[in-house]
């Protein structure tokens, strides 16, 4: 496991704005950062659609995901491109119990077995709106995040390239530019609402999870001559994916500009 600098830097300087982190020493400390009084998002949506004020898509996006929709099976495994579910629509958790924090748990065990930063619950199969991260990437270091429901309120107008990877796709780094801050309102495991600001390593993490979380896969975040580079690693998956299944791919870096007509900052 890698920590770069990015992540080194993380563990001593503030990149979120709050100052109530707790350090990752136990799952029972992962409710973290400040709550505010911030208006209950999605009944306002639903009144506004009511009132025609917003569009009915916008209401559909507000789906709320039924006990089925979150039951699990530990261990979890990690879903690879290009399996339909990093492209299925992930709904709205409603229902803050027992069974969601012991999700939220397995999604940190497979995170660190696995080398990552950060994991989305559309990644282990479950298709709901559903995040976790630690920009340390060991356990019981640096601090563990949970963000449930997570909404983008303000993009940075500047950005800036990293080199990512997914644990979706095995094996494959490439540059991906994104905007350097990114301001958010979420829920916590508990379902208390909080806004946090996010710089460095910590907004990069939190933006491809929260991609993964709107059916957005890092290269469609990329440029052409990036994909380019990297067209028959995931060309590979793609076969691989059809010779573990038995089914036909159900998408093809061929089918990239589709995707990329849908990959925008700021339309949260
Ligand atoms: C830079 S955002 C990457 C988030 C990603 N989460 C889910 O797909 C992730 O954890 N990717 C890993 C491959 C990763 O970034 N691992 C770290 C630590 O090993 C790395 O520096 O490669
Ligand atoms: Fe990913």
């Amino acid at each position: 496991m890698i920590v770069s600098m990015a992540s080194a830097n993380f563990v001593h300087s503030p990149c979120f704005s709050t100052k109530t982190l707790r350090p990752a020493t136990s799952s029972l400390n992962r409710f973290i950062i400040f709550s505010s009084n911030y208006s209950y998002r999605p009944l306002v949506v639903k009144a506004q659609a009511k009132r025609g004020i917003i569009q009915k898509d916008v209401l559909l996006e507000e789906e709320i995901a039924t006990p089925d929709d979150l039951k699990f099976e530990a261990p979890l495994e990690i879903v690879l491109y290009p399996d339909p579910r990093l492209r299925s629509k992930n709904k709205r958790v409603a229902t803050f119990d027992d069974n969601l924090k012991n999700l939220a748990d397995e999604m940190f065990d497979v995170m660190y077995k696995t080398d990552g930063i950060g994991l989305s619950a559309p990644q282990v199969g479950i298709n709901v709106q559903l995040m976790v991260f630690n920009p340390v990437g060991e356990r019981g270091e640096g601090e563990e995040i949970i963000l449930v429901n997570p909404k983008v309120i303000k993009y940075s107008k500047k950005v800036a390239p990293y080199t990512e990877g997914c644990l979706s796709f095995p094996g494959i780094n490439a540059d991906v530019v994104r905007p350097e801050i990114v301001k958010v309102d979420a829920q916590d495991i508990t379902g208390a609402n909080f806004t946090l600001s996010l710089s460095r390593l910590p907004s990069r993490v939190f933006q491809h999870e929260f991609d993964h979380l709107e059916g957005i896969l890092f290269f469609d975040r990329m440029s052409a001559e990036v994909v380019e580079s990297i067209r028959t690693e995931l060309m590979e998956l793609e076969q691989k994916y059809e010779d573990r299944t038995g089914l036909p791919r159900p998408e093809s870096v061929e089918t990239r500009k589709r995707w990329k007509a849908a990959a925008g900052f700021g339309k949260s």
